[in-house]
């Protein structure tokens, strides 16, 4: 894969397809059109201020939680530019309950899974948010895509990414040639290539987890926070915490400097069983991410991201996601083998 700084994005997913003979250039065109929908996102989210778009629509959505305007504006520019593109059969969004139809005669061999924003938390305070995707090969013949197309296992993604809207709007993604990552120039509206070939550090430096559920957390957590906690210079620890509370920044601060980030299933939450994080459009597409740079994810109870069966659009899984080293080792907390 090209390595050249300073590459468009849209040169290097040409480079890539060279390197395909059997590609069509359909998944090069349903990411061209998904950049455009994210550059469109950023340019708003960057004047949120001043654009009148902060705050909350009024709405709540299948998740339950209050709908922020910035999440319906970039629910509604994603599926705008996708249900007509032409390269997807079907989509599902964290904003909305069911499956998304494209307009009948633009369906295509791929579906998009999605959650337009993440952190929404944190968009009116001007904190990092994202936009994340997976993309899977369609499964149903006919035309218009069916939830069959969706809940597909991440091991089998074509490719995942993500936007972080932040100091710098950046994308990172992979086709399962590796994790790279774009930085956009506002100046001409362009991701240049700034971050090729990812390799997240094996030994995490930071530890990610909403300390404020400790009371409410099983002992498995407790005991793994307690040691990372630890003073051990050989190894690094005690780890320093960060949490942002927007999985997108969390995530890249890991991918790039090392580090494990945690949301493991509490007590607190006796409405939400499996965790906060949604499977299909936040674990999946991380998770493909991390193990291509050379990560791992599992749940806490050690089974691989990867290799879970999804069951529902919007189902839920406890997420422990990172540096290799450190999730090895979490999972021999989580799974009973650490005594
Ligand atoms: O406030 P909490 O419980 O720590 O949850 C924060 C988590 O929730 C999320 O905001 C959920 O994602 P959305 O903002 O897309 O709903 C994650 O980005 C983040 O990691
Ligand atoms: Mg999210
Ligand atoms: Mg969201």
């Amino acid at each position: 894969m090209a390595k050249r700084i300073g590459i468009t994005v849209s040169r290097q997913l040409m480079d890539c397809q060279k390197l395909h003979p059997e590609a069509t250039g359909e998944l090069t065109g349903l990411l061209s059109e998904l950049i455009v929908a994210a550059k469109i996102i950023s340019a708003e989210v960057n004047m949120a201020g001043l654009a009148d778009i902060l705050g909350q629509s009024g709405k709540t959505n299948v998740q339950g939680e209050d709908v922020q305007k910035l999440d319906e504006f970039a629910n509604s520019t994603i599926k705008r530019r996708m249900e007509q593109c032409g390269y997807i059969c079907v989509m599902a969004s964290e904003e909305e309950d069911g499956i998304i139809p494209v307009l009948d005669g633009y369906e295509g061999k791929y579906s998009l899974a999605f959650d337009p924003l993440d952190g929404s938390s944190n968009i009116d305070v001007n904190v990092s948010i994202g936009t994340i995707f997976s993309i899977h090969r369609r499964l149903s013949d006919g035309k218009q895509g069916t939830e069959e197309d969706l809940l597909q296992k991440g091991r089998v993604q074509v490719a995942a990414g993500y936007i972080i809207y932040g100091s710098s709007t950046m994308l990172v993604y992979t086709t399962g040639d590796g994790v790279h990552g774009f930085t956009l120039d506002p100046s001409v509206g362009e991701f240049f290539l700034s971050h090729p070939d990812i390799r997240i550090p094996s030994r995490a430096k930071y530890y990610s987890v909403n300390e404020a559920y400790t009371n409410y957390w099983h002992e498995p957590t407790r005991r793994y926070i307690d040691y990372v906690k630890t003073i051990d210079k050989e190894s690094g620890r005690p780890y320093s915490l960060r949490y942002i509370g927007s999985l997108v920044a969390d995530f890249h601060r890991n991918l790039i400097s090392g580090g494990i980030f945690l949301y493991p299933r509490d007590k607190k939450s006796t409405d939400k069983p499996e965790g906060k994080l949604r499977l299909l459009y936040e674990a999946a597409p991380m998770a493909m991410i991390v193990e291509q740079a050379g990560g791992r994810a599992i749940t806490d109870d050690g089974r691989d991201i990867l290799d879970i069966q999804p069951t529902g659009l919007h189902q839920r899984v406890p997420l422990i996601i990172g540096s290799k080293e450190d999730v090895d080792l979490a999972e021999k907390f989580f799974t009973g083998k650490m005594d």
